[in-house]
């Protein structure tokens, strides 16, 4: 099972305007579909950032896999790697941490690795979760996703989600998430108004919804003594607190302070980031996320690595497709450690998906594991070709919350340890 030839296809699709600490989602969001195809025919799937610089490199060294097996994961890796080079990308989103070269090279190899996933299930007549040692749960909780957000994009009508800009438009659409996917856990997105708001948001969360695991992620936006005063004020109410504040040594101050476990997909988001943390104690909780920890095979491992050194596992998200989510799935299935529910945009898709419909579902909240072999899903090429051409004729071409936050309030300032 060779590789014979790997398809690269950038796609766009609407994103509603979610706030965060750096800016507002732009109405649309990228994402790129790989299709690695071997000699004998067989089809995988792996999904990316949409980013105008990533897709170039994954490009690059999609040209350089023709010919290798799909079992060969480290030889895959090492071709990557070479094609990646000394790159290193930065933190491109302002939400997810420094960048390192190995950060770079694993953030190019995953689409390719799950993707050889995909097809070694397919073959084996395995799901993916069986190659990662089978699945120790049948369905993947998932979170409430909740966001700050306008009640449209400015130059567009009112969205089906409405305005959230306070905690009763916080509480709605908990409400309307939950009754539509069945959540039974609730992340907040904060660091867009005072931290005072945003915990009086989760405190309005905690009486709506009483006995729910809360969390709350500012990315990073709050100072070491804001986070300790919030996390001790919320220390009743909280699962996990989520980046409060940046860097692994405002990070473990604060984890030094607070009753709650720190969580973070910020100052821990490569290898070299694991000893000093663990040393620190800055964090208790890992968000896993195979799109940048190098696939599936290595995100398990860095999760055995969590286990060993009594750190628990959640997972991150950025807006994605149901390819990821499969993967996502597949992933969280198989890892016996993973102790809270993940992050998903999913539900801020709305429906816009190149899977085609019935493989992923969510019930109670949770995302069984897809039935079919590999990743259980099938691509909708008319969902391909549909979001390949509102790639082509949207002007965006790299991410970017600050600029677009910025076209309607030129002041704005991304809010690290602003508070
Ligand atoms: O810190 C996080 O959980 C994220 O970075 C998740 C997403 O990127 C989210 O913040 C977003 O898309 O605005
Ligand atoms: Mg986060």
């Amino acid at each position: 099972m060779r590789i014979r030839e790997v398809h690269v296809t950038p796609v766009a699709f609407r994103d509603p305007p979610l706030l965060n600490a750096t800016g507002v989602h732009e109405p649309w969001a990228l994402r790129t579909v790989v299709e690695v195809v071997t000699d004998e025919g067989l089809t995988g799937l792996g999904e990316t950032y949409g980013d105008l610089s990533h897709l170039d490199r994954v490009r690059a060294a999609a040209r350089e896999l023709t010919g290798v097996s799909v079992h060969a994961h480290h030889a895959l890796y090492a071709r990557v790697a070479a094609s990646v080079g000394a790159d290193v990308v930065t933190d491109q989103h302002g939400l997810t941490g420094a960048g390192s070269n190995q950060k770079t090279v694993d953030a190019v190899f995953s689409p390719f690795e799950v993707a050889c996933l995909d097809i070694r299930g397919k073959a084996a007549g395995l799901r993916v979760a069986d190659l990662l040692g089978g699945p120790v749960r049948d369905a993947v909780p998932y979170s409430a996703y909740l966001f700050y957000k306008w009640a449209g994009h400015p130059d567009a009508k009112e969205d089906r989600f409405g305005a959230a800009l306070d905690p009763d438009g916080i509480v709605a659409q908990a409400r309307l998430f939950i009754e539509e996917y069945g959540f039974a856990s609730i992340k907040l997105k904060g660091g867009v108004f005072a931290p005072d708001e945003e915990a009086e948001a989760v405190r309005a969360l905690h009486d709506a919804f009483p006995g729910l695991p809360l969390r709350i992620d500012p990315n990073a936006a709050w100072t070491p003594a804001t986070s300790i005063r919030i996390g001790n004020a919320l220390g009743d109410v909280l699962e996990y607190l989520e980046d409060p504040a940046p860097g692994i040594g405002g990070m473990a101050e604060v984890a030094a302070r607070v009753p709650m476990r720190l969580a973070t997909n910020m100052c821990v988001v490569t290898h070299d980031h694991l000893p000093p943390a663990i040393a620190q104690r800055a964090i208790g909780v890992l968000l896993l996320d195979h799109h940048y920890w190098g696939g599936l095979l290595r995100s398990a491992q860095v999760a055995a690595l969590c286990g060993t050194f009594g750190l628990e596992l959640s997972m991150h998200s950025n807006s994605h497709l149901g390819i990821s989510l499969a993967a996502m799935t597949h992933l969280a299935a198989a890892t016996p450690n993973l102790n809270h529910a993940c992050d998903t945009h999913t539900p801020w898709q709305d429906g816009q998906d190149v899977v085609a419909p019935g493989a992923l579902r969510f019930t109670g909240g949770a995302v069984p594991v897809p039935e079919g072999p590999g990743l259980g899903v099938e691509l909708d090429r008319d969902a391909l070709a549909v979001m390949h051409e509102q790639y082509r004729t949207c002007t965006v071409r790299r991410r970017d919350d600050t600029a677009y936050m910025r076209s309607f309030d030129p002041d704005f300032q991304a809010k690290r340890a602003h508070w």
